[in-house]
């Protein structure tokens, strides 16, 4: 790596200078851009109100979205390619040296200075090797402190003579210290992290991951690389990240924003199917059965159940005639669009239509001559009407639904031969209440109050949704994310080991059967990023326990002592209290995760003890380094210095010792830096004896 000189002299020919002054040229060329967006008169320009307000939100996402930001290098690279690029590889520039950025900087001319990390010219930054340089001569990754440029590294991949090394920046990144939000790592993408990020747009992905392999961090990369290429499509259609729970998204919440992407709305599933307020829980066994797939086809007979066949004719009165459209026939209409595959109130807005058609047919043969218009006039006629009361009766998702849950005789009908007798049982409310409004609805309820709604009318699809943390959604739940993107595609982040809710996925080509796109890809990441490889080798002595099939992860990095696992003989709590102000000692985050029972105790502790700590919805500071985490809420975190209470009493925080282990691997896949496990209980037989 080379470093500044300090000799003025040679500064002109200072490589490290030179790449300084393109810096600040590259600054000042983003400075004028910015300007120039700030400056447009929307006078000139706008007709109308409504269009001046739209295009003054245009131009004010354009000006953050051009905001240099002091802690973010405007570039991260640079390629020398051996030959000229072509125009439709370079975008607008051909020229052999590309400087990789955030985003597109060009100068006064139009000429560009830095090139957008999604643009075809930049994808052998992540992707050329030794063994396929794809025309690349010299790849140079930049190192910053401060926002100062200050050291670079070269790889001349196309020189039989040098050799591969460790990249020393990579390293420096993944060990700088993890304080604030996810961080994006557009500088530092890995050939097998970018394939997935730049997959294409049609299929839909899945990738099986270790903890710390970079899922997320290549999920919102993904988006963010999607929105480049194909933005047209995706603004129009939309796009979604969804999360397990609000403080996951919202540590995530600022990696799409740092890449300039603004409009990429983040949710929970919970948040998807809002259709009822979530005021109750289920137990594990009747969350179980209200999340197996079959519920779908209860849901379907039930929003089917209120159909009936007429036994009377329909009779429409026209001036002086009388049309009749007996009740065979009507029951021959009803019949086909029942068996028609298109959802339930379509067909019932369908249904005045046919009675009519057949009515306009009599008339035709009664000698009359009848236009569109008065096949509208008979649809609406009060008779039409009564029987599409009658046979297709209107149907409210929640109150279909609140009777499903609460009325034994009904759910029989609707589940026979589907459920069993004891699923059935499992399924009903034990105090079902009298209205829709005032039920406890639980978070599994909602979802099928969501599949009935689908029935009912069309849920619209996104573009491109990216669901992370997978491993733990019920079958219902994959349906709900799977309408979402019916007509888009879908990045599947998950890990099978840390599945820890009773209805946890055991195969991906289940899962994805479930969202509906079973022709999607497996990939799997081993590379772990976070994780030092004297824990995550500790914490892999469970995969055998929690998810046989599953091979460890690596780690890119081995850091000496970064695992102590110690019996307290004394008070645990204050031992525990003690390890967190020895993480505190050091540089960045601690976090200190104990089972959701024990996080009280830990909380009365660190205030006796005058340790200020947050909760893990709240972002860490310089100021505010410590985090309490219950163990439950730990999935998809990280900190720099993990102190871990107790792991007996994490696994005993769950209903059965699968997923109290997989809980306990979570809990251990969480530390960059290090990780002090303190127990007084004996250890789990797996983590045993070291
Ligand atoms: N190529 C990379 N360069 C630098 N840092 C990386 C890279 N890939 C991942 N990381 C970092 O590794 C850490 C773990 O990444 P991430 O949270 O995306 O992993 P994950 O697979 O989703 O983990 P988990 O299964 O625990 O949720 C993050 O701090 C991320 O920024």
């Amino acid at each position: 790596m080379h470093s500044p000189t300090t000799d003025a002299a040679d500064a002109a020919f200072d490589p490290l200078q030179r790449e300084r002054d393109h810096l600040s040229s590259s600054r000042a060329a983003l400075r004028a851009m910015r300007e120039d967006v700030e400056s447009l008169d929307l006078r000139d320009v706008a007709g109308t109100w409504v269009s001046a307000k739209v295009l003054s939100r245009q131009i004010e996402q354009r000006v953050t979205a051009l905001a240099d930001l002091a802690h973010t290098p405007l570039f991260f690279g640079r390629l020398d390619y051996l030959h000229a690029v072509g125009e439709e590889l370079a975008e607008g520039a051909s020229g052999e040296r590309f400087y990789i950025g955030r985003r597109h900087v060009h100068d006064s001319d139009g000429d560009p200075m830095v090139i957008d990390w999604r643009a075809p010219v930049s994808q052998p930054f992540y992707r050329a090797s030794r063994k396929e340089p794809m025309d690349v001569e010299r790849r140079r990754r930049f190192g910053y402190t401060g926002g100062e440029l200050t050291a670079y590294e070269d790889e001349h991949l196309s020189d039989p003579a040098e050799s591969d090394t460790r990249s020393a920046l990579l390293a420096a990144e993944i060990e700088r210290p993890r304080v604030g939000p996810m961080r994006d790592i557009v500088a530092t993408i890995q050939p097998e992290q970018d394939e997935i990020v730049r997959a294409d747009v049609s299929g839909t992905i899945c990738v099986q991951g270790a903890p710390g392999t970079g899922k997320t961090a290549v999920g919102l990369h993904r988006v963010a690389y999607l929105l480049y290429a194909h933005r047209e499509r995706l603004a129009r259609t939309g796009t979604l990240v969804i999360g397990p729970n609000s403080s996951f998204l919202h540590y995530i919440e600022q990696v799409l924003p740092a890449l300039g992407e603004l409009d990429v709305a983040q949710a929970t599933v919970q948040q998807l199917v809002a259709h009822v307020e979530v005021r109750g829980t289920d137990g594990a066994a009747s969350a179980l059965v209200k999340g197996d797939a079959r519920m779908a086809e209860v849901l379907r007979r039930a929003v089917q159940a209120g159909i009936r066949l007429p036994e009377e004719p329909c009779v429409v009165v026209r001036g002086a005639r009388r049309w009749r459209v007996p009740a065979h026939e009507l029951t021959g209409i009803i019949e086909e669009l029942r068996a028609r595959d298109i959802r339930y109130g379509a067909a019932r807005e369908a249904l005045p239509q046919r009675i009519a058609h057949a009515v306009l047919v009599k008339m035709e043969h009664g000698g009359e001559a009848p236009d569109d218009r008065v096949q509208d006039a008979v649809a609406r006629n009060a008779a039409v009407k009564a029987v599409v009361k009658e046979c297709w009766p209107p149907v409210d998702p929640v109150k279909l639904v609140h009777r499903l849950l609460s009325d034994p005789v009904f759910l029989a009908e609707c589940a026979d031969g589907v459920l069993t007798a004891d699923e059935q049982r499992a399924v009903l409310w034990e105090k079902p209440a009298r209205s829709a409004r005032t039920a406890a609805w639980s978070a599994a309820d909602a979802v099928l109050v969501d599949e009935a709604a689908d029935l009912v009318q069309r849920t619209p699809s996104l573009g491109h949704v990216v669901l992370d943390e997978a491993q733990d959604l019920s079958p219902m739940q994959y349906r709900a994310v799977g309408r979402r993107c019916s007509t888009g595609s879908a990045t599947v982040l998950g890990d099978l080991a840390q599945g820890t809710t009773p209805w946890a996925t055991g195969s991906w080509p289940e899962a994805l059967q479930h969202l509906g796109k079973p022709a999607a890809h497996v990939e799997e990441l081993t590379q772990g990023f976070r994780v030092p490889e004297e824990v995550i080798a500790y914490a892999s002595r469970l995969l055998p326990s929690i998810a046989p099939g599953l091979a460890p992860a690596t780690s890119v990095r081995d850091a000496p002592d970064s695992l102590t696992v110690r019996q307290v003989t004394g008070d645990p709590v204050a031992a525990v209290v003690e390890a967190c102000r020895t993480a505190l000692a050091a540089e960045g985050s601690t976090g200190l995760i104990a089972a959701d029972a024990r996080i009280p105790l830990f909380a009365a502790a660190l205030a006796e003890a005058g340790l200020p700590f947050l909760d893990p919805g709240t972002e860490t500071t310089a100021e505010a380094r410590l985090t309490l985490v219950p163990a439950s809420l730990a999935k998809g975190l990280e900190y720099d210095y993990v102190v871990l209470d107790e792991p007996a009493a994490v696994v005993a925080g769950e209903s059965d010792e699968r997923t109290g282990l997989r809980r306990l691997y979570v809990a251990l896949t969480r530390a960059v830096s290090g990780l002090q496990v303190l127990h007084a209980e004996p250890l789990p037989e797996q983590l045993a004896d070291r």
